[in-house]
């Protein structure tokens, strides 16, 4: 997968909850703006109505005595309110008295108050006109504004990084644990335990569930695996066998379990060699069986294999195991190989194999069969060729023939 498109889940949710919750802050901050605006002045409005509501009747006692002075220091004295910034009154009588900073009078829409008469008969005695003071009514709002602001500022901030740092904790760290474990998963460390270090819950989460099913599935693809490595083995044994079994084929003669020809071609080369190199002797005995034709005849065909089997198994038995081998060069003739042995030798070995032959063979139906062998022996000689040392072999069954059969000739 990509890493250039990457992005923590848990970086993804924490910008995601620090936009929101900034964007409530927001609006909760305006909200309880208006709402502080609203009590910023209504107590703004509760202050002046006190401070009116206590000045009125003094003024209108003040003017009906026609006590100027008296007047005049009941308008300094509202005006001395850090409230109000400016007030003028209108007396009736044409009379204006006024205090604080009247550039307030263009600022701002004022307040008025009618002065009523002290026994609150008649017209008006004059109009007071207040203009309030905005610097003071500004910082309060400021203030509050700025209280609020800050408060949710700060709790958003808390509330983000408590959250950041329960996701961190809590998914993050598991998520990245498991994505580390996944990436570095191979067939030759399968078993190896997703370890997430987590704190300990009562409950499992879906942290655990996967965790949980990585396990399951590693145990299974290992099960799979083992499985198919026995499969493997067992048929890679199979495979074996069936090749030996196919090889044995290949170099075995179906009828008398002897070796055949193309085992001869390619065996007796590296024998020769051997005895070649280590100047160690070496023998080749050709058996023939004399008359063979007639047994087929007077017997019939699966009698004469039978006696051809009861051939080979007296030539073998005759033999040093593992070191003289017998091949069924064809028909009714045998090659006997006789490793480290010299003519002598040979012909002492052939000639135990024609009296273990010439004795009678017993067939399956009882019937007796006689049967003779005539042998030619040939020793090997320092540079000699298969070719020629067969050849010379054959030569001697030859003349065993021509002398009469039943013989060993070398
Ligand atoms: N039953 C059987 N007979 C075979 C087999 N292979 C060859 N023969 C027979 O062996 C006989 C060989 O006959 P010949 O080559 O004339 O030789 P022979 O009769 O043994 O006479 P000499 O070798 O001259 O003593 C033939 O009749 C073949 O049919 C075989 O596998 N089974």
């Amino acid at each position: 997968m990509k890493t250039a498109n990457y992005r923590p889940l848990a970086h993804v949710l924490i910008r995601r909850i620090v936009l929101l919750a900034t964007a409530c802050a927001l609006l909760l901050s305006v909200v309880q703006g208006v709402l502080t605006y609203r009590q910023v002045q209504q107590r703004f409005e509760a202050t002046l109505q006190d401070i009116v509501s206590s000045n009125l009747p003094m003024l209108s006692v003040g003017i009906w005595d026609i006590e100027t002075e008296a007047v005049r220091r009941q308008v300094e004295t509202i005006v001395a309110k850090p409230e109000i910034g400016y007030a003028r009154l209108n007396v009736a009588t044409g009379q204006v008295f006024e205090a604080g900073d009247a550039a307030l009078l263009r600022a701002q829409p004022l307040r008025r108050f009618e002065i009523p008469p002290p026994n609150n008969r008649g017209e008006p005695l004059g109009t007071l006109l207040i203009a309030v003071q905005p610097a003071l009514l500004y910082q309060a709002l400021t203030q509050a504004l700025l209280a609020v602001f800050i408060g949710y500022l700060l709790l958003t901030l808390l509330i983000c990084s408590l959250v950041a740092y329960v996701l961190r904790r809590e998914v993050e760290r598991p998520l990245r644990g498991m994505a580390d474990f996944a990436s570095r998963l191979a067939p030759s460390s399968l078993t190896a335990p997703l370890q997430l270090s987590r704190p300990a819950r009562p409950h499992h989460d879906e942290i655990d569930l996967v965790a949980h099913g990585f396990a399951t599935l590693q145990a299974a693809i290992s099960r799979h695996i083992d499985t198919l490595d026995q499969q493997v083995e067992e048929r890679t044994r199979q495979l074996d066998a069936a090749l030996s079994d196919i090889r044995e084929l290949s170099i075995r003669d179906g009828l008398t379990g002897c070796y055949n020809r193309a085992l001869l071609s390619e065996r007796l080369p590296s024998e020769l060699e051997r005895a070649q190199r280590y100047r160690r002797p070496l023998a080749v005995v050709f058996c023939d069986a004399d008359h063979f034709k007639p047994v087929n005849d007077r017997f019939g065909h699966l009698a004469g294999d039978e006696v051809l089997r009861a051939i080979a198994q007296r030539i073998s038995s005759q033999l040093r195991q593992d070191i003289d081998w017998v091949v069924r060069f064809g028909g009714e003739e045998f090659v006997i190989v006789l490793p480290e042995t010299d003519l002598a030798a040979a012909l002492v070995t052939a000639e135990r194999l024609r009296a273990a032959i010439s004795t009678s063979v017993i067939l399956a139906d009882g019937r007796t069969v006689q049967i003779t062998a005539s042998l030619g022996v040939a020793a090997f000689q320092s540079g000699e060729d298969v070719e020629s040392l067969l050849n010379r072999a054959d030569t001697q069954l030859y003349l065993a023939k021509q002398g009469g059969r039943n013989r060993v000739m070398g």
